[in-house]
C-alpha cells in the first residue's frame, strides 16, 4: 500500500484524492495542503477516510509517505520540489511548466540521481508522448496548437500586457504565436502541454505553439504534428474542460490518476 501527500486542493488535486479513496488501487491519503485552506478543508470534508491538512507545503515530504502528487502550480513546483526529493520521496508533477527553467530541471534532474527518487510528468491533457518519445533523435519539428474556449483562457499573464478582450472575440482566433517558452510563461495554467513536448522533443525554444480563443468551441483541443527522418505523426486531442475548472481538461485529472495506479501497482506495463 503505497502512502500519498496531496499538494493542491483544487479540480484535479480534489478528483485525484477521490479516486485514492475509491480503493481501486492500493494506496492510501494520509497528508494534503493548499495554500487556500478552504480548499484544502472542502477537499477533506469530502473524504470518509480524513487525511491530515498540513500547515506548510514542506511538511508533506517529511510525513512517512511513498510520494508527494503535485496539482498546484508553477510557483508550487519551484518551492517544494527540491526539498521532496531531498527527503527522498518520488514527486508526480502535473504544472510541468516549471521545468521549462532549464537551472530547476538540471537541479531536480541532478537531485533524483542523488537521492535515487524519480519525478513522474503525466502526459496530461495530451495523447502521443509515447511515439514522440521513440522519435526523439530523428524528430526535426514539433508544434501544438490549441484552441479553447475564452472562458478556458481567463487570466492568464499574457492578458497583462495585450490588447486583446477576450469578452470581445466572437470567432476562432489566434490570440498567440511563438515558442513554448514565450508560451507557458504567458499561459501558465493553459499549455503545460507545451512544456511536456518540449521536455521529451526539441526543447522548449524549438517547440512551436499557436493558442486560439474560439467561443464556438465547448473542447479544449490540443493538435500536435510532429516530423523527421521517421515521418510524420498527427495527433488531435478533443477534451471535455473540467467541470469545476474549464481551464483543465477532464483528460488530464484522468492521466494523474492512471499514473499513480501505475506508480501504486506491481503489473504488467503496457506502453512505452
Ligand atoms: N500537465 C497537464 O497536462 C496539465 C496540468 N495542469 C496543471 O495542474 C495544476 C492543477 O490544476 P487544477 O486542479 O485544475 O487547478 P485549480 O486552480 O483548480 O487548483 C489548484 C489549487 O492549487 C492551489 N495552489 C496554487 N498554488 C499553490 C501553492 N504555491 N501552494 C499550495 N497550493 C497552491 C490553489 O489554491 C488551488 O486550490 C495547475 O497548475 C494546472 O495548470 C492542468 C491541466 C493539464
Ligand atoms: O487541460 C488542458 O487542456 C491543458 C492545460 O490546461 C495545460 O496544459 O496546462
Amino acid at each position: 500500500m503505497k502512502r500519498i501527500a496531496l499538494l493542491g486542493c483544487g479540480s484535479m488535486g480534489t478528483q485525484i484524492a477521490l479516486a485514492i479513496e475509491s480503493g481501486t488501487f492500493p494506496a492510501t491519503l494520509t497528508h494534503v495542503y493548499d495554500a487556500s485552506k478552504d480548499a484544502s478543508a472542502s477537499l477533506v470534508q469530502k473524504l470518509t477516510n480524513k487525511p491530515e491538512i498540513v500547515e506548510n507545503p514542506h511538511l508533506l515530504s517529511s510525513q512517512p509517505i511513498d510520494i508527494v502528487v503535485e496539482a498546484a502550480s508553477q510557483d508550487a513546483v519551484k518551492d517544494v520540489a527540491l526539498s521532496v526529493l531531498q527527503n527522498k520521496k518520488d514527486l508526480m508533477i502535473m504544472s510541468v511548466g516549471a521545468l521549462l527553467d532549464e537551472s530547476i530541471y538540471d537541479i531536480l534532474s541532478d537531485a533524483c540521481k542523488d537521492f535515487k527518487k524519480t519525478i513522474y510528468l503525466p502526459s496530461g491533457a495530451i495523447a502521443g508522448l509515447d511515439g514522440i518519445k521513440s522519435v526523439k533523435d530523428e524528430l526535426e519539428s514539433l508544434s501544438i496548437t490549441t484552441s479553447k474556449h475564452p472562458r478556458s483562457l481567463k487570466g492568464a499573464k499574457f492578458f497583462e500586457t495585450s490588447n486583446i478582450n477576450l469578452d470581445e472575440i466572437n470567432s476562432a482566433t489566434t490570440i498567440f504565436e511563438g515558442t513554448a517558452k514565450a508560451a507557458v510563461s504567458l499561459f501558465p495554467a493553459n499549455i503545460n502541454v507545451a512544456a511536456l513536448l518540449s521536455l521529451i522533443g526539441l526543447g522548449s525554444a524549438k517547440t512551436n505553439v499557436k493558442i486560439v480563443a474560439d467561443p464556438n468551441t465547448d473542447k479544449n483541443t490540443h493538435h500536435i504534428e510532429a516530423t523527421g527522418k521517421f515521418g510524420k505523426m498527427t495527433f488531435t486531442i478533443e477534451n471535455i474542460p473540467d467541470v469545476n475548472n474549464p481551464k483543465t481538461s477532464r483528460l488530464a485529472i484522468l492521466s494523474a490518476i492512471q499514473t499513480l495506479k501505475t506508480y501504486c501497482s506491481n503489473d504488467i506495463q503496457i506502453g512505452t
